[in-house]
């Protein structure tokens, strides 16, 4: 199915811009709405040539106004502040942002007849887990607000689906990683906090050394153990939920994972072989919030939407973003 108009929220972000361009590679119509407090003008308007607004979901009146003047079929909503760390010692513009704005977009959607939504979620929502590999049937007992506000979102879209209509898939990802395998768009976050970027950027010399966070950890090596899974395979279960909703499927939830754990330290090392740099690390204490372990079993998605992950080994995911950061630092 195509030729649908989608509205992508945070499209200007990393995950937002690999599902605009599996979009336009899947023939949808794409309008991006962004703040830019994070996103990219030049990666929607140049790199993937999409139409951009600039304005904010908690923005009412702009709402309002875009469901009036355009005919939207479906809402993929990505914007949201996603810094785990950050959600603990500011928690209050987690709340604001993740669930006042996304009940803000879910209300403008609501007056004009916009019934689809694809969320993305997180695999925060589940908090310390009791077994692993994780099923979406698992507790959810988020250990930040960060989880805790998509959890919130979660629940919200549960109360609004038999209130409304309004049908939703809601994806808990794993650890979103890598760049798409062309090489023209990859992960650009500002500050960037995160794992993978920030250990090839010391590979780069851009950074003198890498921190690992948390040595003492009840894992074999100590470190963190996260299920990394290519960004490029996340966009592409966007399109199959998007197409499920499309055809008249009710609401759902789906892990998106490749059920495969690294440590902090295994990630470390395999960049070590992918770059072949020498990568310095500092071993630092623990951050606020983050579980020993989260590792994901995806087989609802594979079985309900069919959703096979094309890149599921972390060598090839680090030699994307690899890639992608040699260039990008050119
Ligand atoms: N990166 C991951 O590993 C991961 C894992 C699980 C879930 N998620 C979720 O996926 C989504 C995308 O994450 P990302 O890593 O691409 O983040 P990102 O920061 O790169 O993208 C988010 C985008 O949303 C925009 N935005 C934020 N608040 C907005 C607002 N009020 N109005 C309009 N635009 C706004 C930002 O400018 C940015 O472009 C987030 O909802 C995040 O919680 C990410
Ligand atoms: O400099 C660093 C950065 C991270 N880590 C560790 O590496 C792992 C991965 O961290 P990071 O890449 O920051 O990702 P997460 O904090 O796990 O968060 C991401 O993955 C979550 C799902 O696990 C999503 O919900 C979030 O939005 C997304 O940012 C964690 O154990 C961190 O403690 C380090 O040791 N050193």
């Amino acid at each position: 199915m195509s030729g649908e108009t989608i509205l992508v929220t945070g499209g200007a972000g990393y995950i937002g811009s690999h599902a605009v361009l599996a979009l336009k590679r899947a023939g949808y119509e794409v309008i991006v709405l962004d703040n830019l407090v994070y996103g990219h003008r030049d990666i929607v308007e140049q790199v993937l040539q999409v139409e951009l607004i600039v304005g904010d979901i908690n923005d009412r009146l702009l709402l309002d106004k875009l469901f009036s003047q355009r005919q939207i079929d479906a809402v993929m909503h990505f914007s949201a502040y996603a810094y785990v760390g950050e959600s603990v010692t500011d928690p209050a513009k987690y709340y604001r942002n993740n669930v006042i704005g996304t009940v803000t977009l879910l209300e403008a959607m609501i007056a004009a007849k916009i019934k689809k939504f694809v969320f993305s979620s997180t695999c925060a929502t589940y908090g310390v887990p009791h077994t692993v590999p994780i099923a979406e049937d698992h507790s959810q007992n988020p250990i930040n607000p960060y989880g805790a506000t998509k959890l919130m979102v979660e629940r919200i879209l549960q109360d609004f689906a038999p209130a409304y209509d309004l049908k939703s898939v809601s994806f808990r990802y794993f650890n979103a990683a890598g760049a798409d395998p062309t090489g023209i768009l990859g992960e650009d976050h500002n500050p960037e906090t995160h794992l993978i970027p920030l250990v090839l950027m010391a590979a780069l010399g851009k950074r003198d050394s890498v921190s690992i966070f948390g040595t003492d950890y009840p894992t074999d090596d100590g470190t963190c153990i996260r299920d990394y899974i290519h960004v490029t395979d996340l966009a592409e279960a966007h399109i199959l939920g998007l197409e499920y909703l499309l055809k008249g499927g009710d609401s759902a939830i789906f892990n998106l994972g490749n059920g495969n754990g690294f440590s902090v330290k295994q990630v470390i090392d395999t960049a070590r072989q992918v770059t072949g740099q020498d990568i310095k690390v500092n071993l630092s204490d623990r951050r606020p919030g983050d579980p020993p372990i989260l590792v994901g079993s995806s087989d609802k998605a594979r079985n309900i939407l069919g959703w096979e992950p094309k890149y599921p080994a972390i060598k090839e995911i680090l030699t994307h973003a690899w890639q992608w950061h040699q260039q990008r630092h050119h």
